[in-house]
């Protein structure tokens, strides 16, 4: 926790302030006690209405400076937390952005979500907590005790009996507090996960009659964070009454006392009622201090997800190269490439290679599972090969920085995922400085253009979130839009055109011929597969057979069996 707290550095002189304020107030505090043994003692015992008057005066103007403190601390705290807040999220999602895919296949989104937001406000709070009260409360403490010793020594030794006890209790109360409510923040993950799978899955849910069995889900998790909650509450709770009872007890063995040395002479009225006064602060102080404890507690567990986050070791290493060499004319070379997810340890490719040349395009055909997406992830390098390696024209892609890489290929991936904003501006995601003839040419190419002018308002129509306003076949040409708007080098089409009819992907497959990149398709449209110049036939992340139609035709069973299929059993 202490390591998140390094993000207070840049608000030193704001925190001295505000600690500063905050001593003001607990020096006004302190005193008052004092301020009123002295009205009664010397002013309502003696009837001397000029020092109650003289003394309740100061009393109220220290009281104005204290109330003026405590304004002003809490604005000082409040900008503080909140600017702590605001580094520590946008550190955090720095940290995200960078990951590997590899990476974030360890965290659940709904978590990262939680961290983001619930866990740094944990944060925020003990940052607010601490510049406005929790300093104040053990400082009130150890003040109290001070004073309460100077009006009455021997009375104060009572405090000195009750005080180890209380902080024992609070010892144990914050060690239980810990390990509950980390359980309760996971279990706010698991609630905002089903919230998340719910929410957009929720097309689904209604189509396969799924409410019930989704309100269970949802039922069951939210009910263990309440429950969880409860628990982790009941603890903070405890602590009241714990509290209350010892205060009681010990001003009551107080006043015994304080009669009996009163009766002997051995003090006055106005000590006793400061005594009492003392005895009171610390008890408040130490159920403020439970709060805080529990507040930290909570903080802690936070701060440890946190954490977790900001040390990820990001396993994917940026290449030396500069971001601005010559494009590249796009061979690719699969060179002995095998592959497992870091999760799984298993491999999904095994012994991959296979050499495409520039501005040819090949078909990748396979069952379900075969790994045909996982060698496509490798290519941009959304994962690295386990072993082995791809080289774009000669040269380890390893070497190649992101930007570099990336900026040479056009990606369209299996979902299809498209973002709020207008219909141009989803197209420009591919090239942020696109003109609008190059949009217009680039959904030309996707033939997606004669749909987009017959929507309402054209290029500037407003996409609904995920582009729920479009059909399938809409969505996977604006992609494929935005995908070809960059004129990549290497085109990488995964299974996008499954929603074409074959008319329109025939024009797509035209007009991506016209870019002259090199061309990855996954399809299983063998219509697709036979225009291609190289077929590569994978199965279990193996490549089983490589070619052109003609030449699987002739040798492999299985691309026999797959043409059949789609041929009604007609053999050529
Ligand atoms: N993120 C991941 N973590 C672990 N294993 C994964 C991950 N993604 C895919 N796999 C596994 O890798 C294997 C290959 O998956 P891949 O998505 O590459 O197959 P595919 O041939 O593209 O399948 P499909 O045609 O169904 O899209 C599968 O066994 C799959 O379970």
């Amino acid at each position: 926790m202490l390591k998140l707290f390094s993000y207070l550095k840049s608000y030193k002189v704001l925190i001295g302030i505000a600690w500063i304020l905050m001593l003001v107030e607990l020096f006004v505090e302190l005193s008052s006690p004092l301020f009123m043994a002295r009205i009664i003692n010397e002013g309502i015992e003696q009837n001397n209405l000029t020092t109650v008057m003289i003394w309740g005066g100061i009393m109220i103007a220290l009281s104005i400076v204290s109330f003026a403190s405590g304004i002003i601390n809490s604005f000082y705290a409040s900008r503080i937390s909140q600017g702590f807040g605001y580094d520590l999220r946008k550190e955090v999602f720095e940290k995200v952005q960078s990951f590997s895919f590899a990476n974030l296949d360890r965290f659940p989104t709904s978590s990262l979500i939680t961290r983001l937001t619930n866990d740094v406000r944990q944060l925020q709070m003990v940052v607010f907590m601490g510049l406005r009260i929790a300093a104040r409360a053990p400082l009130q403490i150890i003040g109290a005790v001070i004073m309460s010793l100077i009006v009455n020594w021997r009375l104060a030794l009572i405090l000195f009996i009750v005080m180890p006890l209380l902080l024992l209790f609070m010892i144990w109360l914050m060690s239980k507090g810990v390990l509950l409510f980390q359980s309760v923040q996971r279990k706010l993950d698991t609630v905002n996960s089903v919230m998340r799978e719910n929410l957009s899955g929720m097309r689904l849910i209604k189509a396969f009659l799924r409410k019930n069995h989704e309100q269970e889900k949802f039922a069951t998790a939210s009910e263990d964070l309440k429950e969880t909650t409860m628990k982790a509450l009941r603890m903070v709770e405890l602590s009241m009454p714990v509290l209350l009872f010892v205060m009681n007890t010990s001003i009551l063995i107080i006043l015994w006392f304080g009669n009996i040395q009163i009766a002997n002479e051995q003090t006055n009225v106005g000590n006793i009622v400061a005594l009492v006064n003392y005895a009171t602060r610390i008890m408040h102080a130490f159920s403020v201090f439970t709060f805080i404890l529990m507040g930290l507690a909570r903080a802690r567990a936070s701060a440890e997800r946190i954490t977790e986050v900001l040390d990820v070791t990001v396993d994917l290493k940026d290449g030396e190269g500069s971001a601005e060499e010559p494009d590249r004319k796009g061979n690719l070379l699969f060179d002995h490439v095998s592959f497992q997810y870091p999760i799984t340890m298993e491999n999904v490719l095994n012994d991959v290679s296979f050499n495409v040349n520039n501005g040819t395009t090949v078909a990748v055909l396979g069952a379900t599972g075969s790994g045909k997406s996982s060698l496509f992830q490798l290519i941009p390098r959304l994962y690295d090969v386990t072993a082995g390696a791809i080289y774009l024209d000669g040269e380890d892609i390893r070497t190649m920085s992101f930007d570099y890489l990336r900026k040479q290929i056009g990606y369209v991936p299996q979902e299809t995922r498209l973002f709020s904003g207008t219909v141009r501006e989803n197209i420009c995601w591919g090239k942020n400085d696109a003109t609008m003839e190059e949009i217009i040419d680039a959904a030309k190419a996707a033939q997606i253009h004669e749909t987009i002018i017959k929507l309402p308002e054209q290029y500037e129509t407003k996409l609904g979130q995920r582009g729920v306003n479009l059909s399938g076949g809409q969505k996977q040409r604006l992609s494929i839009a935005r995908a070809m708007i960059r004129k990549p080098k290497i085109l990488l089409l995964d299974d996008s055109t499954s929603a074409l009819d074959l008319q329109t992907e025939a024009k797509i497959l035209e007009a991506i011929k016209s870019l002259s990149c090199t061309t990855l398709i996954i399809t299983q449209k063998i219509t697709t597969v036979m225009v291609a110049d190289t077929i590569l036939l994978l199965e279990d992340g193996e490549v089983v057979a490589k070619g052109n139609h003609d030449v699987l035709l002739k040798d492999s069973e299985i691309y026999q069996k797959i043409y059949q299929s789609q041929h009604h059993g007609e053999v050529v």
